[in-house]
């Protein structure tokens, strides 16, 4: 079974570069779409409290027999649950549907600076890193000012932020201040829910290498170092997904590839986002 690269956060723990992602998937379609990746070879799986399908995630773990120390699972504290107290209770509540003792990364699913709870929830992320319930703790859809913010006020650097990445929206900006904090970043939506996938150049791409655009804009992310989790709940694109080890863009291609941004977001702009 091929062996998906990893990536070394910022705490020595190693994250599998390549995840599945869950958004939008029912709960009770989800251990079936969970249980197909896991048998074509993904273990990192990226879920959130708020998308209502944590049970459905830990079903398909339970079932699938795999050793937990071979799993990486992500989770995230929704908006409506920041601040101190409420992020641990919120931690338990999806540990506890997730079926979990020690979650691998959970991460503060927005900045919602309105809210201005980012700083004490992340207190309590750094709590739950020490008492060992997470193996790494992280923030997602963090932008510089936010990143800046946190660093400055904190004892731990978050191991990773997962934001909104894909060719018509490369994220320059978050990418160079992740780095300058020793952050790995992770691509949310890394095929743009589909919208790239007719890219004339991504399709010119594919058909060099014979391979589909989703597995070029795929391997346009890795060979920039990022973590991807893309989602689908077709097997075949699940498959598919997961077989980006066996070519290589070259440097003209994933110029061509950059040259696809124009600013354009599937989700909404992190500093304007705060939803309960
Ligand atoms: N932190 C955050 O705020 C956010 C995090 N995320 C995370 O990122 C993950 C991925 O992002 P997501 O928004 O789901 O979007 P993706 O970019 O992963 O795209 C998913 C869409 O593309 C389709 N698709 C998947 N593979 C292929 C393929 N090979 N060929 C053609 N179409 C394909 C899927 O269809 P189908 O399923 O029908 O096969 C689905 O409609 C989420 O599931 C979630 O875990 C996402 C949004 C925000
Ligand atoms: O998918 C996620 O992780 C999200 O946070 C967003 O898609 C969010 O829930 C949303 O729907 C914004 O419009």
């Amino acid at each position: 079974m091929t062996s998906v690269p990893t990536i070394t956060l910022n705490n020595g723990v190693r994250m599998p570069q390549l995840g599945f992602g869950v958004f939008q998937v029912p709960d009770d379609q989800t251990t079936a779409a969970v249980a197909a990746a896991l048998e074509v070879g993904y273990r990192s799986i990226d879920t959130a409290a708020v998308y209502g399908n944590e049970v459905g995630v830990g079903r398909a773990l339970a079932e699938s027999g795999i050793r937990r120390d071979e799993l990486f699972v992500t989770t995230k504290v929704w908006n409506s649950d920041q601040g101190y107290d409420q992020t641990l209770r919120a931690f338990d509540a999806s540990a506890e549907r997730l079926g979990l003792d020690q979650l691998d990364l959970y991460l503060i699913h927005w900045p919602t600076p309105e809210r201005g709870r980012y700083l004490d929830t992340w207190r309590a992320l750094e709590r739950l890193l020490a008492d060992g319930r997470t193996r790494a703790i992280g923030v997602s859809n963090f932008e510089p000012e936010h990143l800046d913010r946190l660093v400055e006020a904190s004892e731990v650097v978050p191991a990773v932020n997962q934001v909104e990445l894909h060719p018509a929206m490369t994220n320059t900006a978050v990418i160079a201040a992740d780095a300058r904090h020793g952050i790995a970043t992770e691509a949310w939506s890394p095929l743009a829910q589909g919208a790239v996938l007719h890219e004339a150049s991504v399709v010119e791409i594919s058909e060099r290498h014979g391979r589909t655009p989703a597995q070029v804009v795929l391997r346009w992310h890795l060979q920039q170092g990022r973590i991807v989790i893309p989602k689908s709940v077709t097997p075949s694109r699940i498959a598919e997904n997961f077989d980006v080890f066996g070519f290589e863009l070259t440097e003209l291609e994933l110029d061509a590839i950059d040259a696809l941004d124009r600013g354009g977001r599937t989700g909404p702009h992190p500093a304007e986002f705060n939803a309960a």
